[in-house]
């Protein structure tokens, strides 16, 4: 595990890489430290080329979310809600050199795109995880606001994920590397999810839940839906999986929760999944959401995840 710290105060850190009171963003690869300069390349950022401890070092939460749209929307309210100086114009896509990803910085909250899926997201992850630790952060948390599609459940309803569950049910998430497939847990931050959870009861009109979530490799056969261009089982089937995914605790599913949870738990990273559900999987498959409606269905969590991060920065300078 590379380390920020001099040789001669490692012995200062504990378990969880915390050093005088602070809990430190890790990444557990012996060659990093052994690099001259780390190029994250879907981030267009670099150790050479970018001073990483000054543009990044304050920063304290960060949201991730498939569209970039919704990522930079959320930057946009974020700002006006910390009522920092500026405005619109003066969020940049901090990654404009790529178009892979988009990343906005407003004050100690970063904004991030990640794509849609298990191999986009990890590799953001990865360069992300890596670009935290450069700057020499601290004490970051983490949060996915993320859409997906509900069990039993109303649409619009808000999912504070509890477990990130794999299309087992199972709480775990599979990695092959070279030829083993690895299996991590993908425990997520208890405390975080209860925080939030309390965090929306301040929040009239908008039910939110703690469920688990099902993380799935695509979108239609891998999801149960009748409507993709192959589909290899009946209605009845597609019900029963469904149902079966209830009773195991499932409320929602998506395509990211267990490589987020998994790789943010061995970095250290308080991390939670926080997706509104756009459609009851048990009524239908097609989302058929007038675009009104599914812009303010997305902008709930970011409701709920702006009230929380502003209640946490009023801790801290209550503290301070
Ligand atoms: O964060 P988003 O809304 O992209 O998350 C879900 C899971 C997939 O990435 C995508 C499928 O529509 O939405
Ligand atoms: O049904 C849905 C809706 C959004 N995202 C998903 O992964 N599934």
């Amino acid at each position: 595990m590379a380390s920020i710290l001099p040789a001669s105060n490692r012995s200062m850190i504990s378990d969880k890489n915390t050093y005088a009171g602070k809990r430190f963003v890790h990444v557990k690869n012996p060659y990093l430290d052994t690099m001259d300069e780390d190029i994250l390349y879907h981030l267009d950022l670099g150790t050479k080329t970018h001073n990483l401890p000054a543009m990044f070092g304050d920063v304290k939460f960060v949201c991730v979310g498939g569209s970039p749209n919704r990522m930079k929307a959320f930057a946009v309210f974020m700002h006006k809600e910390l009522g920092l100086k500026g405005g619109e114009e003066d969020i940049k896509d901090i990654c404009a050199g790529t178009d892979r990803y988009c990343m906005f910085k407003t004050g100690p909250v970063l904004s991030i795109s990640h794509g849609m899926g298990i191999p986009s997201i990890s590799i953001m992850l990865h360069e992300l995880i890596k670009l935290l630790h450069h700057a020499r952060c601290c004490d970051v948390t983490i949060i996915r606001i993320g859409t997906s599609g509900g069990i039993g459940i109303a649409p619009g309803s808000v999912v504070i994920t509890d477990t990130a569950v794999d299309s087992f049910f199972k709480p775990r998430f599979e990695q092959v590397i070279l030829d083993n497939i690895v299996t991590r847990s993908t425990e997520l931050d208890k405390e975080l999810a209860e925080e939030l959870f309390n965090c929306s009861k301040e929040i009239p009109n908008i039910p939110t839940l703690m469920g688990h979530t099902m993380c799935t490799y695509d979108f239609y056969e891998g999801q149960g839906r009748l409507d993709g261009a192959l589909c290899s089982f009946s209605r009845e089937k597609k019900l029963d999986y469904l149902k079966r995914a209830y009773k195991a605790g499932v409320r929602n599913i998506e395509m990211e929760s267990t490589v987020f949870a998994a790789m943010c738990g061995l970095c250290g990273l308080k991390a939670a999944v926080v997706c509104v559900t756009l459609l009851d999987r048990l009524n239908c498959d097609q989302i058929n959401l007038s675009h009104d409606i599914l812009v303010e269905y997305q902008q709930r969590p970011q409701l709920l995840i702006s009230n929380f991060i502003k209640k946490q920065l009023r801790l801290r300078d209550q503290m301070l």
